[in-house]
């Protein structure tokens, strides 16, 4: 129970992942700090969610894996025409 207060609690962190590495691996590195994924949470529309704990601080934290929407290469696209 008390974990998963403390995940209701913390803020939701967001990481740029493609769906595959998502799930297949267990450590998740951003630019600042590197996750050790524990479990699944939920999904929602741009993403899954994790429970995470920050390998540094020790923190756990609730990540949203991002999917792959494609966005960065459509903005290319229509910047380009
Ligand atoms: N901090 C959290 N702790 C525990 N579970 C969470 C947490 N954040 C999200 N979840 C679970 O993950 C599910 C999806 O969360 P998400 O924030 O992606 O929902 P959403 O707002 O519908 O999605 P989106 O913003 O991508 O459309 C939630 O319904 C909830 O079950």
């Amino acid at each position: 129970m008390s974990s998963r207060r403390t995940l209701e609690e913390s803020s939701t962190a967001s990481v740029s992942l493609t769906a595959p590495d998502a799930q297949d691996c267990l450590t998740i590195h951003s630019s600042s700090s590197s996750y050790s994924v524990l479990d699944f949470l939920g999904e929602g529309g741009f993403g899954t969610i994790v429970s995470s704990m920050n390998l540094r601080t020790r923190e756990m934290v609730a990540l949203k894996i991002m999917k792959d929407t494609g966005s960065a290469r459509d903005a290319e696209h229509e910047a380009g025409d």
